[in-house]
């Protein structure tokens, strides 16, 4: 049995928070005491499901959001900017396509996360960085391809993404965040004692550490530290 304290992290590629929260777990799994379990879900059903709206259409917080990522995406160094038209990448086209064909990955890699940790982040990075569709299945592909996966994998997660079985599991995801009692994403859920405690948002990290029993000094000071993928991988082009 695992000592390590057990957090689920559920995310939507469509949103730029959850891309925040993704690295900075994925940089702090190695480095805390917990076991990380990545869970793609849908951001539209969490907000339909949990009567909330996406914060970008009250216009106030549309423009403080676009501020306030800009810094954070520098404080996290993640290589996040905002698309050209966010509307149109958010709202019109969406991401139900994107989360089915992570979830078929997912289905696929059983057991591991290493594929879907690689193949969100490279979805993230086309919609929240590139300024790219992520809704065809050209565009799925690529993002894998660039993600490591090989064209067997690829090939079998855009057929079974189109299934009912993976259409259930996104569902099944995202029902769940709502049970936990999710609004809006990333929503980390830490399991202390057996009961679910939730913390929404890429902000609330001091205090996560905090509850898990983590020294929260340590993790502010080595939040510059920790290193991020990006600064390696900007080195290799
Ligand atoms: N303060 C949070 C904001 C997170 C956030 O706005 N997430 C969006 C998706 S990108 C959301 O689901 N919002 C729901 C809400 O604000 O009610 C953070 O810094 O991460």
């Amino acid at each position: 049995m695992t000592s390590k304290k057990v957090i689920e992290l559920f995310y939507d590629v469509v949103s730029p928070y959850s891309w925040l929260g993704f690295e900075v777990m994925c940089r702090y799994r190695h480095v805390w005491n917990i076991e990380l379990k990545l869970c793609p879900a849908f951001l539209g059903g969490v907000m339909q499901g949990s009567g909330n709206k996406p914060p970008g259409v009250v216009p106030n917080k549309f423009m403080y959001m676009t501020k306030d990522l800009k810094r954070a995406a520098e404080y996290f160094d993640v290589p996040l900017q905002a698309p050209a038209d966010p509307f149109e990448v958010m709202f019109k086209k969406g991401s139900l396509s994107a989360m089915r064909f992570v979830t078929a990955v997912q289905e696929q890699e059983k057991g591991g996360d290493k594929l879907v940790e690689q193949v969100s982040r490279e979805l993230w990075r086309r919609i929240w960085s590139e300024d790219k569709d992520i809704t065809e299945a050209a565009s799925l592909a690529e993002a894998a391809k660039k993600a490591g996966l090989s064209d067997g994998v690829i090939k079998d997660a855009l057929e079974t993404a189109a299934s009912k079985e993976i259409k259930d599991k996104l569902k099944d995801a995202t029902q769940k965040a709502l049970d936990y009692g999710a609004f809006g994403f990333p929503l980390l859920v830490y399991h202390r004692n057996g009961s679910p405690e939730i913390f929404f948002g890429s902000d609330r990290f001091e205090l996560l550490a905090h509850c898990i029993g983590e020294e929260t000094e340590s993790f502010i000071f080595s939040l510059t530290t920790v290193p991020s993928p990006f600064k390696f991988m900007a080195h290799l082009g």
